[in-house]
């Protein structure tokens, strides 16, 4: 942008083709009216890595022609203006924004330049906050005055608003290091934290009031009230990130400044660091791009600024920018894409439930279309209606979300969606199971084409029998060619039927390679353990770790369907609705047919017991908390439940032990407080190898150990 500046004179906006000027008017206009919704309304209709990809096309252009550089270009402002609600004011200095990249190499030609004026230089590296600009004069100590950014020059008065902060002090404390200064601007972030938007936001729409798309839009628009006890409720957070004017103070680096900052009792980040080469500047970037959901506020990026006061003043700034600092922003997690359907799903164990089509969108680097909404209630608590244009956010490996509306950019040709009254697989009508449930079903479980495929894909997946080939495509294949009734006839799959499905016949008309995999692979699961047998039957409620409590418990399937509601509750973590969910499913003629079929295969339905592992833990619970060295949590679970003890998940007064690993935390205190035996990893070895009466003598009770 420097050289487009320097550049001007020699190039007129006459010398520009007409087709790059009417594009670069266009997209001047767009912005502008994106800023307006975005720092006047509090309320953007387009994300903000939409909005930075309009931005940096016309940053492209301007650099292609620098004759569209006139001063009123949006490039050559500091974005946003003034409401007329607010009260205008001047800062005393001006609040500039920070010039930003995506990239590396840019980020590393920043440098060069900086380091080709100043030669090598430390970095403060920070947190960029989402959140919107404040700045807080202070004269003698006492607060006057809070303004937001605006323009840059003028801001909009929100003094009372601000009061309404704790983190804002009305008074500043001195030092001897650090005394009072006559006068400081002060700048800083006003925020929400993730936690707190969500809770702010669930009330709102609870009051039957919009939500907001995000964070920094729920802060702006909290402080930016005409009724400060409107504020005052929001629980808005500071974190102080520069200065402005300040007379009878005069930091030789920036770092120092947050020092005196905090020393006079103003917030500031405890995340920001000084970094004296390039690999550890981008180094700590990285991790920040790796741990941007460990501190409790939004980030999109890093602002790298030059940490000495005076060198800073030697590179000076640009109309709209400092040079001497720049923001590396990571890769957006929220995009606006338009709801083009809203459609149904079955899953495995009969719950429908819909979920969003969308056109496809880009977002934290990969390309999303669909998105579950959970149930019906869920899509009237968004308000989504189809054919609106939706916020949806995708953070690190969590799945896509729908967040809400763009209610602004809504044209009266959407339409409200409702919950079929029919399974989208069967057409059978779906129904409650019980009053006041969220959930709706499709209660024909044995038949329905969809529940069927959902359920032989889940015995193919990880957590059951884990078979390579029997995953969804194949699971629809065999369901769609008629050759499984249901999960039954699975294991009684041969070389003919098999070869009848299409997807496993090769063009020679003979058993596919896949095919043949397949047939191996469930001959070889006929052996895996009851547990995941148990979780392949897809009883409700019965994942792997109930599963793994009642094959500890009884060791064999028959045994289970034997026994009373009261012994199946005493397997660890077993509660009612367990115990009702397994009774229902062996109530079930079909389903015990299911077992009797698996049976007859040959699938093993008895755990044989290691007869060489003493049962010297019998009836014991014991809880493992904190990492050990030698042994993974499952191998230490392991280890407990083939001696006969049981694993417990918390600790109570029946507890006979508590093994503590490193980092143990709150389960290690409370068996402390209840003088529960502690053992170290030491310990445990004792216990598994000699039994509980020597483990008691290397145990510590009620006074902590030393971790
Ligand atoms: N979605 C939309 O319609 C829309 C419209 C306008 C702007 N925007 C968003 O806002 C951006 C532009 O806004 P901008 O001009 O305020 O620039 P910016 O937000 O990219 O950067 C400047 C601001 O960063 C803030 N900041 C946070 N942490 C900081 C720190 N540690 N040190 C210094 N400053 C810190 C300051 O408030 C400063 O004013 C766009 O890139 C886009 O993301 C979105
Ligand atoms: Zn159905």
């Amino acid at each position: 942008m420097t050289s487009a500046n320097d550049n001007q004179r020699q190039q007129g906006i006459e010398d520009v083709p007409p087709a790059v000027r009417q594009r670069h008017a266009a997209l001047a206009e767009e912005i502008n009216g994106h800023r307006f919704r975005y720092y006047v309304l509090d309320s953007p209709t387009v994300s903000d890595g939409e909005f930075d990809a309009l931005w940096h096309e016309l940053l492209a252009v301007e650099e292609r022609h620098p004759g569209l550089v006139t001063p009123d270009s949006p490039s050559q402002q500091v974005g946003g203006t003034f409401s007329t609600e607010f009260a205008a004011v001047d800062h005393l200095e001006r609040m500039l924004s920070l010039d930003n990249t995506f990239d590396a190499d840019e980020l590393g030609a920043w440098a060069d330049r900086v380091e080709r004026e100043l030669g090598p230089t430390d970095y403060l590296c920070e947190l960029k906050i989402d959140g919107l600009a404040i700045n807080l004069l202070y004269r003698d100590g006492r607060l006057v005055r809070a303004l937001t950014r605006g323009d840059g020059r003028t801001g909009e008065d929100v003094t009372l608003n601000v009061r309404t902060m704790r983190d804002v002090p009305e008074r500043l404390t001195g030092t001897d290091e650090f005394p009072v200064p006559a006068l400081v601007e002060v700048r800083g972030e006003v925020f929400l934290s993730v936690e707190d938007f969500t809770e702010l936001n669930a009330k709102l729409v609870e009051a039957g009031k919009p939500a907001f798309a995000n964070p920094r839009n729920t802060a702006a628009g909290s402080l930016r009230q005409k009724d400060p006890k409107v504020t005052a409720s929001r629980p808005l957070r500071l974190i102080c990130h520069g200065l402005g004017r300040r007379e009878g103070f005069e930091p030789t680096h920036q770092s120092q400044a947050y020092r005196a900052l905090a020393a006079w009792g103003l917030p500031v980040s405890t995340h920001t660091k000084v970094v004296t080469s390039r690999a550890d500047l981008v180094a700590h970037i990285d991790y920040w791009g790796a741990h941007r959901h460990d501190v409790e506020h939004e980030i999109d990026g890093i602002v790298v600024k030059v940490d000495e006061v005076a060198a800073q003043r030697r590179l000076g700034s640009t109309s709209r920018a400092p040079r001497w600092a720049i923001a590396y922003k990571y890769a957006p997690e929220e995009a606006t894409t338009t709801l083009l359907d809203i459609q149904v799903n079955v899953g495995r164990t009969g719950r429908v439930t819909p979920f969003a089509v969308m056109e496809p969108v880009k977002v934290a680097g990969s390309t999303v279309a669909l998105a579950t909404l959970h149930n019906a209630s869920e899509v009237r608590r968004k308000g989504v209606l189809v054919g609106d244009r939706v916020v949806i956010r995708k953070a690190g490996d969590v799945i896509p979300e729908v967040l809400g509306p763009v209610v602004d950019a809504r044209t009266g040709e959407e339409r409200e969606w409702s919950m079929p009254v029919t399974c989208p697989s069967c057409g059978t009508p779906l129904a409650y199971e019980k009053e006041g449930d969220a959930d709706i079903r499709c209660p024909n479980a044995q038949r329905c084409p969809g529940q069927r495929t959902e359920r032989l894909a889940y015995i193919g997946g990880r957590s059951a029998l884990d078979i390579e080939v029997l995953g969804f495509e194949a699971a629809v294949a065999l369901v769609d060619s008629g050759v499984i009734g249901d999960e039954g006839d699975l294991f009684d799959l041969d070389e003919p039927t098999l070869t009848s499905v299409e997807l496993f016949r090769t063009k020679a008309g003979t058993l596919s390679a896949n095919g043949q995999k397949l047939l191996a692979n469930l001959e070889t699961v006929k052996q895996r353990p009851l547990w995941r047998v148990l979780v392949a039957l897809s009883i409700r409620h019965v994942g792997p770790t109930a599963a793994r409590a009642l094959a500890q418990e009884f060791g064999s399937l028959p045994r289970i369907m034997a026994a009373s509601d009261e012994e199946l509750a005493a397997a660890e973590g077993v509660g009612p609705t367990i115990v009702a969910a397994l009774r229902e499913w062996f109530d079930t003629p079909w389903r015990r047919g299911i077992v009797e079929k698996w049976e007859r295969a040959g699938v093993r339905m008895v755990d044989e017991r290691d007869e060489s592992i003493p049962r010297n833990l019998d009836g014991l619970s014991i809880v493992v908390t904190g990492s050990l060295a030698t042994l993974s949590r499952d191998e230490a679970k392991e280890a407990i439940l083939a001696r006969g003890g049981k694993a417990a998940g918390s600790v109570s007064k029946k507890t006979a032990f508590v093994v503590a690993g490193e980092s143990p935390g709150s389960k290690h205190e409370k068996a402390v407080a209840l003088k529960v035996p502690v053992l170290d990893e030491d310990g445990f070895r004792v216990l598994l190898d000699q039994g509980p009466e020597a483990a008691a003598e290397v145990a510590t009770v009620g006074e902590p150990g030393d971790g």
